[in-house]
């Protein structure tokens, strides 16, 4: 059994036997895919190994998203099955569907050792509506697929802040463990959490900026951080909430994006937490590919991109976590894949590792530090973005508390 930490108590894959066991595995595969299909970053992939390392004598069925509906990475998983085979040097059966008879007769076929990849958890319409897990239960998917299994194992710490079919449906109805990757994320990210030294500080950017809002309001109520330093998306809509004209350009793609009540919580959040959330004073614009710097008050003058932060944002920035015994960074601070607009990221990621404890997290996030070569510098590099920051701000992860409800439910004795 895991550690009482956070009041979590849930159980292992040492808890329980696993050989000649049917057991179905949440993972998260989901990569990032160039437009051709192909996967460019193995590390979500590599992160479930030592839990599919352990499974050698059972029969395993895999279950992952990718993207999501509408986006260019929602795509099959042919290519993850194919990229987990030569990871695992055990062949991974891809199954381009997730509960037909098709599916089900080749996960009743499986033989001790075989491992199969059913089809993105996500092309199954019920999957993305987040709901409770006894309704998520009474889904298609679930119904479907638990008679066929003995276990549970929910490795899939990043889409754990999502209360979805596949993460907290299985919880319900079969006996379920944490696997290997998700008890070493409660782990690395517990000690964070339990850290009581100040200054705390968070670096919130990247493009999923409603739930770094979320996690923001979250954090500061709990007195979780001393200063919030925004950045990416995130700063475009806090610096839109204190009345920056921003230009039009800008207005429409944080229209786009959806983000558009996002403001208002932004503008609450700053009035009701006063200096303890940091907005850029200058940023860089991207003019015809090059960087143009701009303060905050003149953005509004040439209608074009917000792309990274500016240098003075960066030093004043830097200064802070120079300072810092806690650091949890997530989401990059600006465009970071174009080399003209990386700076911010990786200026700040290098200030990053400075802290005492430093966490960071995210696809992109893990990224931006490998090409750094900055991995082994960080305390705890967490695979989940949107999930890592929620887990800091303190708030119950949806698939975390699925398995604590599911030990007092399967194994009271
Ligand atoms: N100002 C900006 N405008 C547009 N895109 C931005 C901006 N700043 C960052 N981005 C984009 O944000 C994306 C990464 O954001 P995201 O929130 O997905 O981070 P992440 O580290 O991958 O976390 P997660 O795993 O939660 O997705 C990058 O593709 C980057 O180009
Ligand atoms: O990349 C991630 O953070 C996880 O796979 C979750 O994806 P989502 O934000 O689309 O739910």
């Amino acid at each position: 059994m895991s550690q009482e930490t956070t009041g979590m108590n849930y159980l292992t894959m040492s808890d329980v036997v696993l050989d000649d066991k049917r057991v179905l595995v949440r993972v998260d595969f989901n990569s990032p895919m160039d437009d051709n299909g192909n996967i460019l970053d193995d590390k979500k992939i590599k992160s479930h190994l030592p839990t599919l390392q352990s499974l050698e004598h059972s029969k395993v069925v895999l279950l992952s998203h990718q993207g999501r509906p509408g986006d260019e990475d929602y795509t099959p998983l042919e290519a993850h099955a194919k990229l987990a085979t030569e990871l695992l040097g055990r062949e991974v059966t891809y199954e381009d569907d997730i509960f037909s008879s098709c599916a089900r007769n080749a996960i009743k076929s499986l033989d001790q050792g075989e491992v199969l990849l059913l089809e993105n958890t996500r092309f199954n319409a019920e999957e993305i509506m987040n709901r409770p897990p006894d309704k998520q239960a009474k889904s298609q998917m679930v119904k479907k697929l638990y008679p066929l299994f003995d276990l549970f194992i929910n490795d899939a710490f990043s889409v754990s802040h999502r209360s979805q079919c596949s993460v907290v449906g299985f919880t319900e109805v079969l006996p379920s463990v944490a696997g290997m990757l998700m008890d070493k994320e409660i782990t690395g990210l517990d000690k964070a959490l339990k850290c009581h030294e100040h200054p705390a500080i968070f670096v919130l950017g990247g493009a999923k900026a409603n739930d770094s809002i979320k996690a923001i309001s979250t954090i500061l109520k709990r007195d979780g951080a001393d200063k919030i330093l925004t950045t990416g998306v995130v700063a475009t809509i806090f610096m839109m909430a204190m009345n920056i004209d921003v230009s039009e350009v800008n207005r429409k793609f944080i229209e786009n994006k959806k983000y558009i009540d996002q403001i208002s919580i932004a503008s609450r959040l700053l009035k009701e937490y006063s200096g303890k959330i940091i907005v850029p004073q200058d940023v860089a614009l991207n003019n015809g590919g090059e960087r143009q710097e701009v303060e905050v008050d003149k953005i509004k003058k040439g209608n074009l991109p917000i792309a990274d932060i500016g240098r003075e944002t960066i030093e004043n920035y830097s200064k802070y976590l120079k300072e810092a015994k806690l650091c949890v960074f997530h989401g990059p601070t600006g465009i970071f894949e174009l080399d003209k607009f990386r700076l911010g990221t990786d200026e700040l990621l290098k200030a990053a590792t400075q802290a005492s404890y430093s966490v960071a997290g995210g696809g992109h996030t893990l990224d931006a530090i490998d090409q750094l070569g900055l991995g082994s510098k960080f305390s705890h590099i967490s695979m989940g973005g949107g999930a890592s920051i929620t887990y800091l701000s303190g708030e119950p992860l949806p698939g975390i508390t699925a398995l604590k409800n599911n030990t007092f439910r399967y194994h009271k004795g």
